[in-house]
């Protein structure tokens, strides 16, 4: 039953993470004038972000021990410790104490008394450790796709855990990816009462499975283990019949490249535009075959934004590697280092190698 402690405490802590990020959508939280703010490097960052960072750290060091717990995580504390930060910090600790008020409903314990905003910032910033190829590292993106959480897109909350330098539990939570219905093109927020219908996947390396759970939401309680359902890859593995998805902004992938791809692959659907790993998600839950990310040279992709994603959608029955056809390396620390051009997460192997195939066809004449 290896990691068995660390999956059920992952999903429980990722389902309130989902909900606290709901809340403070609907606005649950009271108004909140700076929902959305800008980092030093000008990238948006918002309450949700710092608040959900500071509530899993809370609970990870709780259930597992501080001692033993090292997070490699995106969030850090320095535009939030700036003396003009007080209102933004005063949200974070509101929210943050608020849904650790919820912790008993998802089957954790929760503190004593509110946490200060010192106690706050003290798990937010215990989240600074770089990983490697030795010892376990959970890997967290508190708000992965924020620019989807802003616009009422989708958006996930991604947890894993790496031990020597492999992803071997992947929880990841998409509260705007209904669990009943198939996910369209950019798709934002349902209305109202279908809020509710999220989902949370999971898996254990080597489990050869995956699950699926709709969001805890409303007054529910969280059961484990309750009434997950199996997902699975898609079995289409015809070019022509399938769905490709990719980021929603330019700016983070080339847009024309992967066109070419899918075009000379014979795809004729348009692409899935989705923010966020979702995009994992969807090939996991065979809602879309192929993902494809070419982001600009020199970027480096970072560890937080794929370990869920990779390793729900191998255990699925999906393939990911990188666009040379490797496996992606979640042993160097923060970055996927030595990545080469991109990357591709496809349903099987047969879509997987004709992808990469039109890749090395390709890449020379793309002036990419
Ligand atoms: N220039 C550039 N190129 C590629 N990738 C970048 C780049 N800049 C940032 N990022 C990281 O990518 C995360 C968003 O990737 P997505 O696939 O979700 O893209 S998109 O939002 O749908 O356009 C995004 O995650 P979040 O910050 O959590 O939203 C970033 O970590
Ligand atoms: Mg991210």
């Amino acid at each position: 039953m290896e990691y068995e402690k660390e999956l059920e405490i992952g999903v429980r802590v990722v389902q309130l993470a989902c909900c606290l990020c709901q809340k403070i959508q609907k606005g649950s939280f009271g108004p909140n004038p700076d929902l959305v703010v800008s980092k030093l490097d000008d990238s948006p960052v918002t309450v949700a972000d710092w608040s959900v960072q500071a509530m899993i750290s809370w609970i990870l060091s709780e259930s597992f021990g501080r001692e033993n717990v090292s997070i490699v995580a995106e969030e850090d504390t320095q535009t939030l410790s700036d003396v003009k930060s007080t209102s933004l910090l005063a949200s974070v600790v509101t929210t943050v104490n608020e849904s650790l008020a919820m912790a008993p409903r998802f089957g954790l314990n929760g503190p004593t008394a509110p946490l200060e905003a010192s106690e706050v910032l003290d798990a937010i910033s215990r989240c600074n450790s770089s990983g490697g190829p030795v010892g376990r590292h959970w890997v967290l993106d508190p708000v992965d796709g924020t620019l989807g959480f802003v616009r009422g897109g989708q958006y996930a909350v991604a947890l894993a855990l790496i031990e020597n330098g492999r992803v071997v539990v992947g929880v990841l939570g998409c509260p705007n990816y209904s669990s009943k219905r198939k996910l369209v093109n950019n798709s934002s927020a349902p209305k109202s009462d279908l809020w509710q219908e999220g989902c949370v996947m999971y898996t254990k390396r080597g489990s050869g499975q995956a699950w699926m759970q709709p969001l805890v939401c409303g007054d529910g309680t969280l059961e484990w283990p309750n009434s997950a359902s199996v997902i699975q890859v898609s079995s289409i593995d015809n070019p022509v019949m399938a769905t490709f998805c990719e980021p929603v902004e330019k700016a983070n992938s080339n847009h024309s490249y992967s066109a070419g791809i899918a075009y000379s692959l014979g795809l004729r659907k348009q692409p899935l535009r989705v923010y966020s790993m979702v995009k994992y998600a969807a090939i996991a839950r065979g809602d879309a075959e192929i993902y494809m990310k070419f982001a600009k040279a020199g970027y480096k992709e970072k560890i937080w934004d794929h370990a869920a994603g990779v390793v729900i959608v191998e255990e699925a029955g999906g393939v990911v590697t990188d666009a040379g056809g490797r496996p992606l390396d979640f042993s160097k620390g923060v970055y996927l280092e030595g990545l080469d051009r991109g990357i591709v997460a496809c349903s099987g192997v047969n879509l997987h190698e004709k992808i990469i195939g039109a890749v090395y066809a390709s890449w020379d004449s793309s002036h990419l």
